[in-house]
């Protein structure tokens, strides 16, 4: 990869990590109801949405609200184990499988995210699922559960390959589950309880300032916890251009693009930046669960826009890069 791919990405995160303002401004709720009828009308909104602020809120999505109780049930029945059950499960650098906890700094804040994540990709999880008698009906519900924020990104994803000018099939295709090459991840969050943190705790981020690895992030967020902002980008001076709350509605996933999709579309989809803030005095100061699907091209998969503005580079090797710089790695 060339020293340019490597600066243009990881400059954007650099210099982003003060607190900034807040500005009202509206994320687009798409309505998937229907799909197959409304594929037009509904590809329409997404292509608008992610071509401007690059967030969207998923409504009707097809996701059972059952399903989606039972993975945060279950994530947090996972993180309940004492920390010496955790760590047999250690993340292991580059692989995005395994648990951390406050093992990811942000370039932007150079602190570490105050969180531990379980993450879940599929080909990697030899010794990392827990015993059932540990957390029961984990590894069923996560399979279930990962599986249908395949099924959805895809169906996402499809909506924008007319615009783009590629094959109906090329992102499904770069994505095969079935592949030993496949590489997206589900990541399990839980962001620590701040009832008995000290004013200097708060000056840290449950996640700093960062715009994602991937082409696509599908997040669950639990009603009422919010600290979500998302921020559409930097003015000419390359401030930024203010942070926007985005409500935490239980059942509705907030999705993004990522840069891995911004550099294979050739710039027309947008990944920008968002973070998690700490809780305001008068807001609960209790844990914080989210989940997130992250869509990663497979490490086969050739990313290479239609009009070829970048050099082609791998899944494989664009996800270290961008690992690296997170998790220390090399
Ligand atoms: O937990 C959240 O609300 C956002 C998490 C996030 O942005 C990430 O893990 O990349
Ligand atoms: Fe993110």
């Amino acid at each position: 990869m060339t020293n340019e791919v490597r600066l243009k990405e990881l400059e954007k995160e650099r210099h982003i990590g003060s607190a900034g303002v807040t500005i009202e401004r509206d994320v687009p709720q798409i309505d998937m109801s229907d799909f197959h009828l409304r594929r037009a009308e509904i590809s329409e909104s997404l292509w608008e949405a992610a071509t401007d602020i690059g967030f969207f809120q998923l409504i009707n999505h097809g996701i059972p609200q059952s399903l989606i109780d039972d993975a945060f049930d279950r994530s947090a029945a996972f993180f309940d184990l004492d920390a010496q059950e955790k760590e047999k499960f250690p993340l292991k650098p580059g692989t995005n499988a395994g648990w951390e906890y406050k093992a990811q700094v942000r370039p932007s804040t150079g602190t570490a995210d105050q969180k531990e994540s379980y993450q879940i990709t599929l080909p990697r999880m030899a010794n990392l699922w827990p015993r059932e008698s540990d957390v029961p009906d984990f590894k069923p519900t996560m399979l279930a559960f990962e599986r249908m924020n395949w099924a959805l990104a895809m169906r996402v994803l499809s909506c924008f390959t007319s615009k783009l000018g590629v094959a109906d099939d090329l992102f499904v295709e770069g994505h095969d589950p079935l592949s030993p090459q496949y590489q997206s991840t589900l990541r399990l969050i839980h962001y620590l309880g701040m009832e008995d943190a000290t004013p200097e705790d708060f000056k840290y981020w449950r996640a700093g300032a960062h715009t994602d690895f991937d082409c696509l992030t599908l997040l669950h967020q639990k009603q009422g916890q919010g600290g979500l902002q998302v921020c559409p980008g930097k003015d000419a001076d390359g401030r930024v251009l203010g942070w926007t709350d985005v409500p935490p509605v239980g059942g509705v996933i907030t999705c993004n693009i990522g840069d891995m999709l911004m550099r294979w579309s050739d710039d027309k989809l947008l990944s920008n930046l968002h973070r998690v803030r700490m809780p305001k005095p008068d807001e609960s100061l209790g844990p914080r669960y989210s989940i997130a699907y992250f869509a990663q091209a497979n490490m086969d998969t050739v990313l290479q826009g239609p009009k070829g503005i970048y050099e082609p580079i791998t899944g494989h090797d664009y996800i270290q890069m961008r690992l690296g710089a997170n998790f220390g790695k090399k």
